[in-house]
């Protein structure tokens, strides 16, 4: 299968060090002897920090989002560096050269592309792009739910969900550099015009990747309307 994989960088940099990009690039290189696999990696804590400073230099939005874009790349480095000669060691800046690379035969591992949007869309635009089989979004809660389950402790997680409703439930918040919480519509979007397989699901276990790659019934599966 092909494949394309986002991990969220508050999963791969939670604890600031190199375990969580270990555990992954074992995980990758086991599942690439069987799959064409496709990462993109986020920014997590050290983008939004760095967004943070940009923003209270006056820095517009659009600058904003360039940073965030400069630190995904730099977790994309982090991941290339674990996964060695598994991987194609360049970071592709966009979808054409992310599918030249992948002529390679090896792991493609970017992060973002340009501003206004997060690598959520990234992830999905390039599932779209080279006809991806599957898109698994790997993030820091167990998939989506009724309402942020890090605020409300009777948050119920969603099993299945249409991306119209997705879109429904996700309009209206914010859309500034760095606060993209969760999904963002581009994402949706292209999920949903495409009819693209989708599976988000808890990365701070890897093992849910294989998991969800066999097609074990966890995280939330968006659905074809
Ligand atoms: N309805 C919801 N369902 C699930 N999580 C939600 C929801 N609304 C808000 N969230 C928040 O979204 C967060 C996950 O998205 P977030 O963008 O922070 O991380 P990520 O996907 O791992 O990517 P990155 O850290 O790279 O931006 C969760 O920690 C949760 O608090
Ligand atoms: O293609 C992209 C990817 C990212 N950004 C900006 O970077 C941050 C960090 O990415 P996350 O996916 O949220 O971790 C994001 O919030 C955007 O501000 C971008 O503009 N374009």
């Amino acid at each position: 299968m092909k494949i394309v994989i986002a991990i969220g960088g508050s999963i791969l940099l939670k604890e600031y060090d190199y375990q969580k990009f270990q555990e992954y690039s074992e995980i990758l290189k086991s599942l690439s002897n069987e799959h064409e696999l496709f990462v993109v990696v986020g920014g997590g804590k050290p983008a939004r920090d760095y967004i943070s400073v940009i923003r209270d230099l006056n820095g517009g939005e659009a600058q904003c989002d360039d940073i965030g874009i400069e630190v995904t790349r730099i977790n994309a480095k982090l991941l290339l560096t674990a996964l060695g000669d598994y991987a194609y060691q360049r970071v592709p800046h966009n979808f054409q050269e992310a599918l030249e690379f992948s002529a390679s035969g090896k792991i493609i591992v970017m992060g973002g592309t340009e501003p206004a949007h997060s690598t959520d869309a990234v992830s999905a635009i390039l599932a779209e792009y080279i006809h991806a089989d599957k898109l698994i979004n790997l993030t820091s809660v167990d998939g989506m739910y009724n309402k942020d389950p890090n605020k409300y402790d009777d948050a119920e997680l969603i099993k299945e969900i249409t991306a119209s409703e997705m879109m429904e439930f996700i309009s209206g918040k914010d859309t500034k550099a760095g606060t993209y919480e969760f999904f963002d519509m581009t994402a949706i979007q292209m999920i949903k015009r495409s009819s693209i397989e989708t599976v988000i699901a808890n990365g701070y276990t890897p093992e849910n990747l294989t998991k969800v790659i066999n097609g074990e019934d966890i995280g939330t599966k968006i659905i074809n309307e």
